[in-house]
């Protein structure tokens, strides 16, 4: 495993525009890249990452739900946000270029937990 891989630094990043031609990143290095980022999960055999974020009310879990929405805004790459039950707000990212996840769906996690703090 090398340096880059054990200590990415995430969130001084930005997104890079993505529209295929690239690798998927495997399971294994995801699961990596997770111990950086312990509030987001690997599903869908490793071809997601998400984060449960459980508001205590409705308001809050609209501001972050906007927050993270101009976020994507800027960085051109937009997980799929799901607000339910009045509050509990589930982040979703992927690539959908490639079918999986690319070290933008890393960047945005970091850069996500950043506006939800
Ligand atoms: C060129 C630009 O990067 C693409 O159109 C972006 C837009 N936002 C995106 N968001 C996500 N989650 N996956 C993509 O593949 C994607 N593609």
């Amino acid at each position: 495993m090398n340096e880059s891989k054990s200590s990415p630094d995430w969130s001084s990043r930005h997104c890079v525009p993505c529209e295929g031609g690239i690798d998927r990143i495997s399971a294994d290095d995801a699961s990596q890249y997770l111990t950086e980022l312990p509030d987001w999960s690997l599903e869908n055999d490793g071809n997601q990452i998400t984060r449960k974020l459980n508001t205590g009310d409705f308001q809050t879990a609209i501001r972050h739900l906007n927050a993270i929405a101009k976020l994507a805004e800027a960085e051109q790459h937009h997980p799929d946000l799901h607000l339910t039950g009045y509050r509990h707000l589930r982040i979703v990212l992927t690539t959908h270029a490639i079918g999986g996840l690319s070290e933008n769906d890393f960047v945005m996690a970091a850069r996500i937990n950043q506006v939800v703090s």
